[in-house]
């Protein structure tokens, strides 16, 4: 392989808790209930946005598309922001063999590469809490291109970036987002299971092969 991309939230970083915390501080300041945890975790994926609009559809009891069309939604958003910048790297973890597969990888050559969903400014405020920054060669967040995964846009980015044929590349994450990711731009894909796939369990996207921590990678 000479260039490995990854997911980030559920594959290199649990970061459900302080996303889930700072929607909560968001509820509960415009007088809204809190919404659990286990149910975040199954809005994760589409951005942190889709997420936000998510939680604000179910805690006030309308539709995503209700709240989409609001007045008062770039107010929440703004609101939103603060506590998810505040509470970032607060709560979240690397999972088990992250940091050591990557530096591994960069120590033979590999190319590496952040394909996420998350909005740029939450992104590198994510990496950097865990110190990251500096093991990758390319991050492309959901706001960086028109579109975002599962648009093969974002991958094939990198393939271009780094003049790597697909065959010669690899997709890592948690979810059938990634999994239709990694198809609709013709890479291979691996996914683990602990990540966040939208309540589903991952073996029902059928990835080229279900690891349990990254260092299946080395
Ligand atoms: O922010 C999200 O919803 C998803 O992020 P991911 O693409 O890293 O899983």
């Amino acid at each position: 392989m000479d260039l490995v991309m990854f997911d980030l939230d559920g594959t290199l970083v649990a970061t459900a808790g302080e996303i889930s915390d700072a929607v909560n501080d968001t509820l509960a300041r415009f007088h809204l209930p809190a919404v659990p945890q286990a149910q975040v975790e199954r809005w994760i994926g589409h951005g942190t946005r889709e997420l936000l609009l998510q939680a604000l559809a179910s805690a006030g009891q309308t539709r995503v598309e209700v709240v989409r069309a609001s007045s008062t939604l770039a107010l929440i958003a703004a609101e939103f922001d603060r506590h998810y910048q505040r509470r970032s790297g607060t709560l979240s973890q690397l999972y088990p063999q992250v940091r050591e597969t990557l530096t591994a990888l960069r120590e033979r050559g590999v190319k590496l590469a952040v394909v996420t969903n998350k909005e740029s400014r939450y992104t590198a405020t994510v990496l950097d809490a865990h110190g990251l920054t500096p093991l990758f060669d390319c991050v492309v967040s959901g706001d960086t291109l028109p579109t975002k995964k599962p648009d093969p846009a974002g991958i094939r980015s990198c393939l271009a970036r780094f003049q790597v044929p697909p065959e010669r590349a690899l997709f890592v994450g948690d979810s059938s987002i990634d999994v239709a990711t990694a198809r609709n731009a013709g890479v291979r894909v691996w996914a683990l299971p602990c990540g966040y796939n939208l309540g589903e369990p991952i073996t029902a996207c059928a990835p080229d092969r279900v690891i349990n921590d990254l260092s299946a990678l080395r």
